[in-house]
Protein backbone atom coordinates (compact mmCIF):
# COMPACT_ATOMS: atom_id res chain seq x y z
CA UNK A 1 0.00 0.00 0.00
CA UNK A 2 1.33 3.78 -0.72
CA UNK A 3 2.43 5.58 1.97
CA UNK A 4 0.99 8.87 2.60
CA UNK A 5 2.02 12.14 2.03
CA UNK A 6 4.59 10.84 -0.26
CA UNK A 7 4.46 13.59 -2.60
CA UNK A 8 6.96 17.10 -2.55
CA UNK A 9 6.57 19.97 -4.48
CA UNK A 10 3.15 19.98 -4.80
CA UNK A 11 0.79 23.06 -4.46
CA UNK A 12 -2.73 24.16 -4.08
CA UNK A 13 -4.56 25.44 -7.19
CA UNK A 14 -7.56 27.75 -5.90
CA UNK A 15 -10.40 28.42 -9.10
CA UNK A 16 -12.43 31.15 -8.89
CA UNK A 17 -15.41 29.15 -8.47
CA UNK A 18 -15.38 27.59 -5.13
CA UNK A 19 -17.71 26.30 -2.35
CA UNK A 20 -19.60 29.44 -1.34
CA UNK A 21 -20.85 29.71 -5.16
CA UNK A 22 -21.76 26.10 -5.33
CA UNK A 23 -23.73 26.24 -2.00
CA UNK A 24 -25.29 29.06 -3.48
CA UNK A 25 -26.31 27.44 -6.60
CA UNK A 26 -27.78 24.32 -4.95
CA UNK A 27 -29.29 26.22 -2.13
CA UNK A 28 -27.70 24.02 0.59
CA UNK A 29 -24.72 23.87 2.62
CA UNK A 30 -22.26 20.69 1.70
CA UNK A 31 -21.37 18.07 4.73
CA UNK A 32 -20.57 14.61 5.89
CA UNK A 33 -23.45 12.64 7.34
CA UNK A 34 -21.55 9.64 8.64
CA UNK A 35 -23.76 6.51 9.76
CA UNK A 36 -21.49 4.13 11.55
CA UNK A 37 -22.98 1.22 13.31
CA UNK A 38 -22.47 -2.73 13.12
CA UNK A 39 -23.78 -4.90 10.02
CA UNK A 40 -27.44 -5.07 9.61
CA UNK A 41 -27.73 -2.39 11.96
CA UNK A 42 -29.97 -0.72 9.05
CA UNK A 43 -26.80 1.38 7.90
CA UNK A 44 -27.56 1.69 4.40
CA UNK A 45 -31.62 1.48 4.56
CA UNK A 46 -31.42 5.00 6.65
CA UNK A 47 -28.64 6.30 3.82
CA UNK A 48 -30.94 5.56 0.71
CA UNK A 49 -33.83 6.74 3.07
CA UNK A 50 -32.25 9.69 3.68
CA UNK A 51 -31.52 10.79 0.15
CA UNK A 52 -34.68 9.81 -1.11
CA UNK A 53 -36.36 12.32 1.84
CA UNK A 54 -33.77 15.19 0.88
CA UNK A 55 -34.34 14.74 -3.15
CA UNK A 56 -37.97 15.09 -2.36
CA UNK A 57 -37.19 18.08 -1.07
CA UNK A 58 -34.66 19.26 -3.90
CA UNK A 59 -31.75 18.60 -2.25
CA UNK A 60 -28.89 16.94 -3.64
CA UNK A 61 -27.32 14.10 -1.98
CA UNK A 62 -24.80 11.50 -2.67
CA UNK A 63 -24.55 7.87 -0.71
CA UNK A 64 -20.90 6.26 -0.41
CA UNK A 65 -21.92 2.94 1.07
CA UNK A 66 -19.29 0.91 2.61
CA UNK A 67 -20.39 -2.34 0.34
CA UNK A 68 -20.42 -0.31 -2.72
CA UNK A 69 -16.91 1.31 -2.40
CA UNK A 70 -15.54 -2.21 -1.88
CA UNK A 71 -16.43 -3.03 -5.51
CA UNK A 72 -14.33 0.05 -6.96
CA UNK A 73 -12.10 2.58 -5.02
CA UNK A 74 -11.72 0.08 -2.48
CA UNK A 75 -11.42 -3.08 -4.06
CA UNK A 76 -7.98 -3.82 -2.95
CA UNK A 77 -8.91 -3.83 0.35
CA UNK A 78 -9.80 -6.70 2.80
CA UNK A 79 -10.74 -6.33 6.63
CA UNK A 80 -7.57 -6.18 8.42
CA UNK A 81 -7.41 -3.74 11.07
CA UNK A 82 -5.08 -1.45 8.81
CA UNK A 83 -7.24 -2.31 5.67
CA UNK A 84 -10.72 -0.81 7.14
CA UNK A 85 -8.39 2.78 8.54
CA UNK A 86 -7.60 2.64 4.60
CA UNK A 87 -11.00 2.25 3.70
CA UNK A 88 -12.45 5.03 6.10
CA UNK A 89 -9.85 7.63 5.53
CA UNK A 90 -10.19 6.83 1.78
CA UNK A 91 -13.71 6.90 2.18
CA UNK A 92 -13.39 10.41 4.43
CA UNK A 93 -11.06 11.99 1.72
CA UNK A 94 -14.18 11.56 -1.01
CA UNK A 95 -16.50 12.24 1.36
CA UNK A 96 -14.55 15.85 2.29
CA UNK A 97 -14.84 16.30 -1.68
CA UNK A 98 -18.28 15.27 -2.28
CA UNK A 99 -19.45 18.04 0.45
CA UNK A 100 -16.69 20.63 -0.68
CA UNK A 101 -18.34 20.36 -3.51
CA UNK A 102 -21.48 21.47 -2.10
CA UNK A 103 -23.79 18.41 -1.59
CA UNK A 104 -24.93 16.06 1.67
CA UNK A 105 -22.53 13.44 1.52
CA UNK A 106 -24.04 10.63 3.13
CA UNK A 107 -21.31 7.92 4.30
CA UNK A 108 -22.84 4.88 5.34
CA UNK A 109 -19.46 1.96 6.82
CA UNK A 110 -19.28 -0.02 9.80
CA UNK A 111 -16.12 2.44 10.75
CA UNK A 112 -15.58 0.43 13.40
CA UNK A 113 -12.69 2.20 14.83
CA UNK A 114 -13.30 4.89 16.86
CA UNK A 115 -9.80 7.05 16.14
CA UNK A 116 -10.53 6.34 12.02
CA UNK A 117 -13.77 8.19 12.51
CA UNK A 118 -11.96 11.17 14.55
CA UNK A 119 -9.62 11.13 11.54
CA UNK A 120 -12.86 12.03 9.36
CA UNK A 121 -14.00 14.25 11.49
CA UNK A 122 -10.99 16.86 11.46
CA UNK A 123 -10.77 16.53 7.44
CA UNK A 124 -13.69 18.96 7.73
CA UNK A 125 -14.95 22.06 9.57
CA UNK A 126 -16.30 20.40 13.07
CA UNK A 127 -20.10 21.50 12.23
CA UNK A 128 -19.82 20.22 8.90
CA UNK A 129 -19.09 16.72 10.32
CA UNK A 130 -22.24 14.60 11.56
CA UNK A 131 -21.49 11.36 13.18
CA UNK A 132 -24.85 9.03 13.16
CA UNK A 133 -24.74 6.17 15.69
CA UNK A 134 -27.20 3.16 14.60
CA UNK A 135 -27.24 1.85 18.25
CA UNK A 136 -28.80 -1.48 17.47
CA UNK A 137 -28.29 -4.18 19.91
CA UNK A 138 -25.87 -6.99 18.17
CA UNK A 139 -29.07 -9.82 18.95
CA UNK A 140 -30.98 -7.63 16.17
CA UNK A 141 -28.42 -7.23 13.67
CA UNK A 142 -27.54 -10.65 14.00
CA UNK A 143 -31.39 -12.04 13.77
CA UNK A 144 -31.83 -9.81 10.77
CA UNK A 145 -28.55 -11.20 8.95
CA UNK A 146 -29.88 -10.38 5.92
CA UNK A 147 -26.64 -11.75 3.78
CA UNK A 148 -26.28 -14.37 6.07
CA UNK A 149 -22.72 -13.15 7.01
CA UNK A 150 -23.14 -13.51 11.00
CA UNK A 151 -23.82 -17.27 10.18
CA UNK A 152 -20.64 -18.00 8.90
CA UNK A 153 -18.71 -15.80 11.36
CA UNK A 154 -20.20 -17.54 14.39
CA UNK A 155 -19.45 -21.06 12.73
CA UNK A 156 -15.72 -19.74 11.69
CA UNK A 157 -15.96 -19.20 8.46
CA UNK A 158 -15.63 -15.77 7.98
CA UNK A 159 -12.33 -14.39 10.55
CA UNK A 160 -12.49 -11.09 11.90
CA UNK A 161 -16.19 -10.08 11.79
CA UNK A 162 -16.97 -6.92 13.44
CA UNK A 163 -19.32 -7.55 16.33
CA UNK A 164 -18.27 -11.37 16.65
CA UNK A 165 -14.41 -11.14 16.86
CA UNK A 166 -12.97 -7.98 15.84
CA UNK A 167 -14.41 -5.13 17.85
CA UNK A 168 -16.73 -2.28 17.25
CA UNK A 169 -15.99 0.74 19.31
CA UNK A 170 -19.52 3.08 19.66
CA UNK A 171 -19.03 6.66 18.99
CA UNK A 172 -18.48 8.83 22.67
CA UNK A 173 -19.72 11.94 21.39
CA UNK A 174 -22.02 11.60 17.87
CA UNK A 175 -24.47 14.27 16.83
CA UNK A 176 -27.15 11.85 16.49
CA UNK A 177 -28.28 8.33 17.87
CA UNK A 178 -30.78 6.11 15.80
CA UNK A 179 -31.63 3.77 18.84
CA UNK A 180 -34.88 1.24 19.49
CA UNK A 181 -37.85 2.78 21.99
CA UNK A 182 -39.34 0.32 24.05
CA UNK A 183 -37.65 -2.41 22.09
CA UNK A 184 -39.21 -1.60 18.73
CA UNK A 185 -36.64 -0.22 16.37
CA UNK A 186 -37.97 3.33 13.79
CA UNK A 187 -39.22 2.82 10.88
CA UNK A 188 -36.48 3.71 7.46
CA UNK A 189 -38.82 7.30 7.26
CA UNK A 190 -38.35 8.11 11.20
CA UNK A 191 -35.06 7.19 11.19
CA UNK A 192 -34.54 9.74 7.94
CA UNK A 193 -36.96 12.29 9.21
CA UNK A 194 -34.24 12.54 12.60
CA UNK A 195 -31.52 13.87 10.42
CA UNK A 196 -33.70 15.88 8.45
CA UNK A 197 -34.68 17.76 11.44
CA UNK A 198 -31.30 18.39 12.22
CA UNK A 199 -30.25 19.55 9.07
CA UNK A 200 -33.17 21.85 9.31
CA UNK A 201 -32.13 23.21 12.45
CA UNK A 202 -28.59 23.61 11.49
CA UNK A 203 -29.23 25.10 8.71
CA UNK A 204 -27.73 22.74 5.98
CA UNK A 205 -30.76 22.61 3.33
CA UNK A 206 -30.27 26.52 2.41
CA UNK A 207 -27.62 28.94 1.74
N1 LIG B 1 -15.09 -9.34 8.45
C1 LIG B 1 -16.09 -8.52 8.15
N2 LIG B 1 -16.51 -7.61 9.07
C2 LIG B 1 -17.51 -6.78 8.78
N3 LIG B 1 -18.17 -6.73 7.59
C3 LIG B 1 -17.78 -7.60 6.63
C4 LIG B 1 -16.73 -8.54 6.88
N4 LIG B 1 -16.56 -9.29 5.75
C5 LIG B 1 -17.46 -8.86 4.85
N5 LIG B 1 -18.19 -7.85 5.36
C6 LIG B 1 -19.19 -7.10 4.57
O1 LIG B 1 -18.58 -5.84 4.30
C7 LIG B 1 -19.43 -4.77 4.65
C8 LIG B 1 -18.70 -3.73 5.50
O2 LIG B 1 -17.85 -2.95 4.75
P1 LIG B 1 -17.34 -1.57 5.34
O3 LIG B 1 -16.46 -0.98 4.30
O4 LIG B 1 -18.50 -0.78 5.81
O5 LIG B 1 -16.47 -2.04 6.60
S1 LIG B 1 -15.42 -1.20 7.45
O6 LIG B 1 -16.01 0.12 7.69
O7 LIG B 1 -14.17 -1.11 6.69
O8 LIG B 1 -15.22 -1.97 8.69
C9 LIG B 1 -20.55 -5.34 5.47
O9 LIG B 1 -21.71 -4.70 4.99
P2 LIG B 1 -22.89 -4.16 5.93
O10 LIG B 1 -23.60 -5.41 6.37
O11 LIG B 1 -23.70 -3.33 5.01
O12 LIG B 1 -22.34 -3.37 7.07
C10 LIG B 1 -20.52 -6.84 5.21
O13 LIG B 1 -21.49 -7.16 4.25
N1 LIG C 1 -35.65 0.64 10.59
C1 LIG C 1 -35.74 -0.63 10.22
N2 LIG C 1 -36.79 -1.40 10.60
C2 LIG C 1 -36.87 -2.68 10.22
N3 LIG C 1 -35.96 -3.33 9.46
C3 LIG C 1 -34.89 -2.62 9.07
C4 LIG C 1 -34.72 -1.24 9.43
N4 LIG C 1 -33.56 -0.81 8.91
C5 LIG C 1 -33.03 -1.86 8.26
N5 LIG C 1 -33.82 -2.95 8.34
C6 LIG C 1 -33.56 -4.25 7.76
O1 LIG C 1 -32.39 -4.75 8.39
C7 LIG C 1 -31.54 -5.39 7.46
C8 LIG C 1 -30.16 -4.73 7.48
O2 LIG C 1 -30.28 -3.40 7.02
P1 LIG C 1 -29.10 -2.72 6.20
O3 LIG C 1 -29.57 -1.34 5.88
O4 LIG C 1 -28.66 -3.59 5.08
O5 LIG C 1 -27.96 -2.67 7.33
P2 LIG C 1 -26.41 -2.35 7.21
O6 LIG C 1 -26.24 -1.47 5.99
O7 LIG C 1 -26.08 -1.65 8.48
O8 LIG C 1 -25.73 -3.66 7.07
C9 LIG C 1 -32.24 -5.29 6.10
O9 LIG C 1 -32.92 -6.50 5.86
C10 LIG C 1 -33.21 -4.14 6.29
O10 LIG C 1 -34.36 -4.29 5.48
Amino acid sequence: MATLSNSTNIFWQECQIGKPERQKLLNQKGCVVWITGLSGSGKSTLACSLSRELHSRGKLSYVLDGDNLRHGLNKDLGFKPEDRTENIRRTGEVAKLFADAGLICVASLISPYRKDREICRAMLPDENFIEVFMNMPLELCEARDPKGLYKLARAGKIKGFTGIDDPYEPPLNCEIEIKQEGGVCPTPPMMAGQIVSYLEEKGFLQY
